[in-house]
């Protein structure tokens, strides 16, 4: 199901709701069929007659795994040649159960060939000795954030987002973050190669715990444009710009330019994945689940730009959690919404249009068509609250909102899950103030232009754009904020919804602090590494506790002043890359050393000689071995490591351009599997070996590319293991006071 909804039973051993044990269930025997599922989604008329058993049939069969490659990376052309020369020939033969595996093909809608899909259940895939190459390239590609695995419907809603390098973006729903990954590759692939995008994503989750998954999300891809926050979104705060010199009435709220509200649902069209929909579903989930999917969606709908994008979606297939919420929510807001026509996007993908029309089923089984036929005893007093929004809009009024427009996914149509979208573009500002006013004083409201727009100059400093207000309603919206501030206002509209209802918890780490490289333990490491000049100088930041720091993050310009506007109101749970963590290492020149995940940040800034170039000998030796001695590695490699003091970090870049192997002798060794990407790997120079300081994702990957080894994932529960892998293949030398035993020991 969509998470973050009503809770389910697990159907195994766990209770039922009149307390007593379920018995245990297999998963294979789970039931795959609803009685009130079928009659409700009949009565529908999603699709003709036959074509409802299919798509009935399809829900029923297990889902294909699909991936994605991660496109902003310059790793994106290698790990394509790695599907096509490697991959796609490690199983060509392969039959499981007799028969012939489906080799991974790409999505044909998808752009460029970055999505991929095959269908080989998730269990063979782990347990055959004959796809073990292919599982170890899914598992440490994606640890490592070259690639990422998504269910293919899911990938469409960040797709038709159209997210800019320069955009201002917030996905409102963002955990575990599969579409976030894809919203902050968009910003990089439109920015140059290279160089740091200059918008933002603010990945923000209701629920804390599943907030801590967005961080590992962030850490994989490695961007400093995120930031993750966790608030309700229908309560998301304002940010407000910087105060006006012309008085409080001109104090803009910071808006957004794309927004993405893919919505806590039922998921009822996941029941390829999430077998235990079957169990339990019933209509009443959707009806409980409607006005909070009403209430983000209007909150997002305030949140953005006039001109700005906002989607959204569902993996639910019913009407009650779609269409009812885009019609009604646009109907709300006069003509400020209109949904976008895309149906000539992605041309590949078959879809359907939204619904016009659907059904409302009561407790005893009988659909309705408007709530005119629904007695009081026939739903519970709450779904009666708010009958009326669960039904179409007059049809006239379905007609101008253009519902048609709306997508629908069905899981038969190509062998997916299902999926419901909706594109709404913000044509004017949402006059919710004079609304609010004209109520309150009697007066019919005469202007329409009193929302705020802010425009983040990304390049610069975030300013407040000009802001149409008569004096009247400027007036009561000075009010107004201010009793938002206080946290006291219950006007009930989306947009003055008070920040975080009291009982949500309070952030457990310490709030990050901005470090200045001019003075304290930043100018230590920066003198000692010799960063240069050009570095950015205000985009480094840390979590101090007892007024000490156990790692720098580094985030981009437009980070640092969306979080600084943002100060105390935005719960900030993560931000920025790790770029160096303390490492306890007893007289080392610097008490912090590189991380891996924040090396290709830092290489452009860091001193000449911590950049060893070096070539594939030398490389094949620092992956065989585990801390070799400098004696191991080329007189050339041994001069340039020498050259920087003991026990410190350096950069081991191993460039394939540079190495070509064009007019090599034909034994000359060459990595296991072509490459036309540099590998920047964090080193640390002991007194006498060198040793690898990567966390095991990155080793794993490193020698499955590099040396053609696949490491068996029961070997890497620690570091310490994954260096035994590397040890069946040389003896280990005698370390020298490496920080981590060879891994990076990052968090
Ligand atoms: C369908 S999932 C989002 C999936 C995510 N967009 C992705 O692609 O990985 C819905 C998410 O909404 C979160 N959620 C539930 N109620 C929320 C609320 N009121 N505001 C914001 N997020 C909420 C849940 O914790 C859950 O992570």
């Amino acid at each position: 199901m969509g998470r973050g909804g009503n809770r389910r039973s697990r159907g195994r051993g766990g209770k039922s709701s009149n307390g007593e044990r379920k018995p245990y269930v297999k998963y294979e025997e789970l039931p795959r069929d609803n009685e009130a599922f079928r009659k409700y989604y009949a009565a529908q008329q999603l699709v003709g007659e036959e074509e409802f058993s299919e798509m009935v049939e399809t829900m029923r069969m297990a889902l294909p795994t699909s991936f994605r490659i991660t496109g902003s990376r310059k790793q994106a052309t290698d790990i394509h040649e790695q599907i096509m020369t490697e991959l796609i020939p490690s199983i060509k033969d392969v039959s499981i159960e007799g028969a012939e595996t489906e080799a991974p093909h790409p999505l044909e809608w998808y752009p460029n060939e970055l999505a991929w899909q095959f269908s080989i259940p998730r269990f063979v895939l782990k347990r055959s000795p004959e796809l073990s190459r292919f599982h170890a390239f899914l598992v440490t590609e994606t640890e490592v954030g070259n690639i990422s695995r998504q269910e293919a419907v899911s990938m469409v809603p960040p797709l038709l987002l159209d997210v800019h390098g320069d955009h201002l973006v917030l996905d409102m729903c963002a955990a575990p973050g599969s579409k976030t990954a894809q919203l902050v590759e968009a910003l990089q692939a439109d920015t140059d190669t290279g160089a740091t995008p200059r918008g933002v994503v603010v990945a923000n989750d209701a629920d804390y715990k599943r907030a801590c998954m967005l961080v590992h999300q962030m850490n994989r891809l490695n961007s400093p444009n995120v930031i993750v926050t966790n608030h309700s979104g229908e309560h998301f705060p304002n940010i407000y710009a910087p105060a006006s010199k012309e008085g409080p009435q001109t104090r803009a709220i910071v808006q957004f330019d794309r927004i993405l509200c893919d919505v806590p649902c039922t998921g009822d069209g996941t029941t390829r994945k999430n077998v235990r929909v079957w169990e339990t579903w019933k209509p009443e989930d959707a009806y409980g689940l409607n006005p909070l999917q009403s209430r983000i969606l209007q909150r997002a709908a305030y949140l953005l730009k006039t001109g700005g994008r906002l989607v959204y979606s569902t993996c639910s297939l019913n009407p009650v959690e779609n269409e009812a919420v885009v019609a009604h929510v646009l109907d709300k807001f006069g003509g400020a919404l209109k949904l976008v026509d895309v149906s000539t996007q992605l041309p590949a993908l078959k879809r359907r249009p939204g619904l016009h029309t659907w059904k409302i089923m009561t407790r005893d089984g009988v659909n309705h068509d408007s709530p005119a036929s629904v007695k009081p005893g026939d739903v519970s007093r709450s779904v009666r609250r708010n009958l009326e929004s669960f039904f179409p809009l007059a049809p006239a009024r379905m007609e101008q909102l253009q519902i048609e427009r709306c997508m629908r996914i069905y899981p038969h149509l190509q062998n997916t899950g299902g999926f419901f979208i909706a594109v709404i573009e913000k044509v004017a500002p949402i006059s919710v103030v004079e609304k609010r006013v004209a109520a309150e004083t009697e007066q019919p409201a005469t202007d329409s232009s009193a929302c705020l727009e802010v425009k983040v100059d990304t390049g610069g400093e975030i300013e407040s754009a000009s802001e149409v207000d008569n004096s009247q309603v400027a007036a009561k919206r000075a009010k107004l904020d201010e009793a938002q501030d206080s946290e006291k206002s219950d006007v009930g509209l989306a947009s003055y919804q008070p920040d975080r209802p009291r009982d949500e918890p309070v952030l457990r780490e310490s709030p990050f602090v901005f470090l200045d490289p001019a003075e304290g333990e930043l100018k230590t490491i920066f003198d000692f590494y010799g960063i240069k000049d050009n570095v950015p100088q205000r985009g480094f930041l840390s979590r101090i506790e007892n007024e000490r720091f156990r790692s720098v993050y580094y985030v981009a310009d437009s980070v640092r002043q969306l979080m600084e506007l943002g100060g105390q109101r935005l719960r900030v749970v993560n931000t920025g890359i790790r770029v160096f963590g303390r490492n306890c290492v007893k007289d080392a020149g610097c008490e912090f050393r590189l991380v891996c995940e924040g090396v290709s940040q830092l290489m452009p800034y860091l001193a000449d000689k911590y950049i060893v170039d070096v070539a594939f000998r030398d490389l094949k030796v620092l992956l065989e071995s585990v801390n070799p001695l400098f004696t191991e590695l080329s007189e050339e490699c041994q001069t340039r490591i020498k050259a920087v003091e003991p026990l410190s970090s350096i950069v081991v870049c191993y460039d394939p351009t540079k190495h070509s192997l064009a007019g090599a002798a034909p034994d000359e060794e060459k990595p296991h599997v072509r490459l036309t990407a540099m590998l920047a790997i964090p080193c640390w120079r002991g007194h006498a070996s060198l040793s690898v300081h990567v966390d095991k994702a990155q080793l794993s990957s490193l020698i499955r590319r590099v040396l053609g080894h696949v490491v068996d994932r029961k070997d890497t529960g620690s570091s310490q293991l994954a260096n035994n892998i590397r040890s069946q293949v040389k003896t280990p030398a005698a370390d020298t006071g490496s920080p981590a035993s060879g891994a990076d020991g990052s968090s």
